[in-house]
């Protein structure tokens, strides 16, 4: 089952990019201005197992966190109308970017090294991905995963913008593009 044929406006929306760049926070600012049902992957992930994401990989792995993330992007994807942030690793799997971009509208949130970093104290908790790596190892990181956040319908760098800023010109953005195809 795809939504391919639904038109742009019905159309999900994806939020995609590196862990912290603001997927969940401007995600749900979006779908309230829009009206529209805001799914969180990882949130989805962690009640299905009924635990953080930092015990999933610990105590389950990172393999079934995987398999469970793509299942769930299966299903929510495949609806309409839907505001869906995805996890920062998403993308890695070639299956999540082609059921996304068949079927969706994405949107990469983009940043650069020098803002994200100030950023690393009030995400590292929770992101397992991060802990145990040298500064020069996570910024390794993040420039080697901007190659699958280049699979995208269009890109915004967020640097020096507030959420507010973030959500209100995406959500504008959507409205112009919407009536040019409608
Ligand atoms: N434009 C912004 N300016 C300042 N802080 C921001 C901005 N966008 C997000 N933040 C803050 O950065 C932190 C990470 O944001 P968020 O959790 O939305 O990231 P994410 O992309 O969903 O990360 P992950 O991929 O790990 O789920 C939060 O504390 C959020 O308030
Ligand atoms: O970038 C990643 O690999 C991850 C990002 C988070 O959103 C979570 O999905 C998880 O911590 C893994
Ligand atoms: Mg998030």
């Amino acid at each position: 089952m795809t939504n391919n044929h639904v038109s742009p406006r019905e159309k999900s929306i994806v939020f995609i990019g590196f862990m912290g760049v603001g997927k969940t926070t401007i995600g749900k600012l979006v779908a309230q201005k829009l009206y529209r049902t805001f799914i969180d992957i990882d949130e989805e992930i962690e009640k299905e197992y009924g635990m953080p994401t930092q015990q999933i990989f610990q105590k389950i792995g990172e393999k079934a966190f995987r398999e469970k993330e793509k299942s769930l992007i299966q299903k929510f994807c495949t609806q309409k109308l839907k505001i869906i942030s995805v996890g920062g690793g998403a993308f890695l799997q070639k299956e999540i970017r082609d059921i996304c971009l068949t079927n969706c509208t994405v949107i990469a949130l983009d940043i650069s090294w020098d803002s994200w970093k100030e950023r690393l104290n009030v995400i590292i908790d929770s992101r397992p991905v991060l802990q145990g790596r040298s500064m020069e190892e996570i910024e390794e990181l993040f420039y080697k995963r901007q190659e699958i956040y280049s699979a995208h319908n269009s890109k915004l760098v967020t640097d020096n913008l507030n959420v507010e800023e973030i959500a209100d010109y995406i959500t504008d953005s959507l409205k112009v593009a919407w009536e040019i195809y409608s």
